[in-house]
């Protein structure tokens, strides 16, 4: 299959992405369109014979049977011998799914019946802290337990009625002292999220809350929440059973926003309107089991992202959300596309045939195209852009800003797929009184290639039903691109190396442990650390 997509490759290589559009029904044919969420990858060099390549190669690498698998609770994750069903936290209402012979469904149920009830409270004011009722609620944990309910909070901002959410995840005390200070712990809800409640970061910043909250509160401990699947760790730490939030193991930590780890966009934004953002899970899954691989958004997008990355070469790829609320999208795009396909090996072991996933990066409009857009237009290297943006905006009487934003990530798709070639420059210094030479360099300094593809997703408003869509398209992006590659989205031993030398690095720099053992680079930089940590003593 690989060999009939880099053939025809080969065979557009010098066609341009606007002359696929003498096809007039191109933009509708190249769009994927469900429950209000529009896909157009028209503009794209995947003609019609790219396209239908594609989409049997997802037919032959099992899509549809790994996709049926995943949602039947299979013990998909195969290194760690674990179903993948992240799926059901935002269907709680679906039929029983059985992981070990075990209905899992109920579970679901009650946890979330249970973190709708705290999180009424909290809201009501019933829920009090030592000082009366929550004014701030400060989430810690890291990666999946982090990026995904601060994105959340931050996109869903228009609807945030609850107390003010904070987010620490840094082990740097910076990220906990900035956070802390101003804060009143006595009316100040700790939310400690960690799936294995030993994630060294976590862990340090949850006693540092812990110590900062004793000295003002004489039980500190009543106004703390974990969200683990290690319950018992959640209770050493002196959390009583009512304000643990368990999730199964079955849940992976960067598709982890739908249950427990979202408690603190559940205060924010409240149960109704996050029962909305589960909805638009649900029915962007509805989609992706129901929908021919041809007209299925999420394959399509993989699918796309297939093409630009393994075929064409393109080693990046940059999501560029029109939407200033949808700031923090990137990272958590970062981690989910990441670490789910930045692997080196298949499913059995073998080394990838194939490139891993993309490196992934972006910003929202307009800001990126006053920094990095320059590359994108005129750099050597072709970034494949996945634009996003709302048809309006949540304020009203700025209907006006909105009208700008959206312009703009219409234009830019435009201009990347349209360039300014040599002639149109030239004519361009004419005008400015350029003559001879002197007009022929500065013209090239002006030339946009061009052709150089974009996808875009477009829908009405961001709502918490939209976000969801959204994430779960993006989820499901992530899947079909590893089935593909014959990748283990679910694991990530490549974050373990790290964490293991830091432990042993900890007690290196503080003279505990020999530095002879280490390299050149690492010697020099402990003695610095050390030299700078001894001045500072003195
Ligand atoms: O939720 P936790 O167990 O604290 O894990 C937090 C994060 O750290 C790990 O190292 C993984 O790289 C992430 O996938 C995970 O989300």
């Amino acid at each position: 299959m690989w060999d009939v997509l880099k053939d025809r490759r080969e065979a557009l290589e010098g066609k341009d992405i606007l002359s696929l559009f003498d096809r007039a029904d191109r933009a509708a044919a190249y769009s994927v369109e469900t429950d209000g969420v529009l896909l157009d990858y028209s503009k794209t060099l995947i003609d019609d014979a790219a396209c239908s390549a594609l989409v049997d190669l997802a037919r032959s690498s099992g899509v549809e049977e790994r996709r049926a698998a995943m949602f039947a609770g299979k013990p998909i994750n195969e290194t760690e011998g674990r179903a993948v069903l992240h799926t059901a936290l935002r269907n709680p209402d679906g039929p029983a799914i059985e992981v070990e012979g075990e209905d899992i469904m109920s579970g679901v149920r009650d946890t979330l019946a249970r973190m709708r009830s705290l999180a009424e409270e909290v809201r009501s004011g019933r829920f009090e802290g030592a000082g009366g009722t929550i004014e701030d609620v400060v989430n810690i944990g890291i990666g999946g337990s982090h990026l995904g309910p601060e994105m959340g909070t931050r996109a869903l901002g228009p609807y945030h009625d609850g107390p003010r959410c904070h987010f620490v995840s840094n082990v740097d005390g910076a990220d906990i002292h900035d956070t802390l200070s101003g804060l009143d712990p006595a009316r100040t809800l700790v939310i400690v999220a960690s799936k294995t409640f030993t994630t060294i970061e976590t862990m340090t910043n949850a006693r540092t809350a812990h110590d900062w909250m004793a000295k003002a509160v004489a039980e500190p401990g009543a106004q703390f929440v974990a969200l683990s699947s290690a319950t018992e760790k959640a209770a050493e730490f002196g959390i009583a059973p009512e304000r643990v939030f368990a999730f199964g193991d079955w849940v992976g930590g960067r598709y982890s926003m739908w249950g427990p780890i979202g408690l603190a966009l559940m205060i924010a934004i409240g149960p109704d309107d996050f029962d909305d953002f589960l909805r638009g899970g649900a029915a962007m899954d509805a989609h992706f089991r129901a929908a021919p691989l041809a007209g299925n958004m999420p394959v399509m997008l993989a699918l796309t992202g297939i093409w630009h990355h393994q075929v064409c070469g393109y080693p990046t790829r940059a999501v560029l959300p029109y939407d200033q609320r949808l700031a923090r999208l990137p990272a958590y795009l970062q981690q989910l596309e990441m670490e789910s396909n930045g692997k080196r090996v298949t499913m059995t072991g073998a080394p990838l045939s194939t490139q891993s996933g993309p490196v992934v990066w972006g910003a929202p409009g307009t800001n990126g195209q006053h920094a990095f857009y320059q590359l994108i237009h005129q750099g050597t290297q072709i970034v494949p852009c996945e634009f996003m943006v709302a048809a309006r905006g949540h304020e009203p009487d700025l209907a006006h800003h909105h009208a700008l934003l959206a312009a703009n990530c219409l234009a830019q798709s435009e201009a990347l797929m349209r360039g300014r070639g040599l002639d149109a420059a030239r004519a361009l210094m004419a005008q400015a009184g350029h003559e001879g030479e002197e007009r022929e360099r500065q013209a090239r300094h002006r030339v946009f290639p061009g052709n150089r593809p974009s996808t875009t997703l477009i829908y009405d408003l961001l709502t918490p039903f939209r976000l969801g869509q959204i994430v779960a398209l993006y989820e499901h992006r992530v899947f079909v691109e590893g089935v593909i590659l014959g990748i283990n989205s679910f694991d990530q031993w490549g974050v373990e190396l790290g964490k293991e030398l830091a432990g042993t690095m900890a007690d290196v720099l503080s003279g505990d442990a020999p530095l002879d053992a280490k390299d050149g680079s690492t010697r020099q930089l402990v003695t610095f650390v050390q030299s700078q940590r001894g001045r500072s003593a003195l």
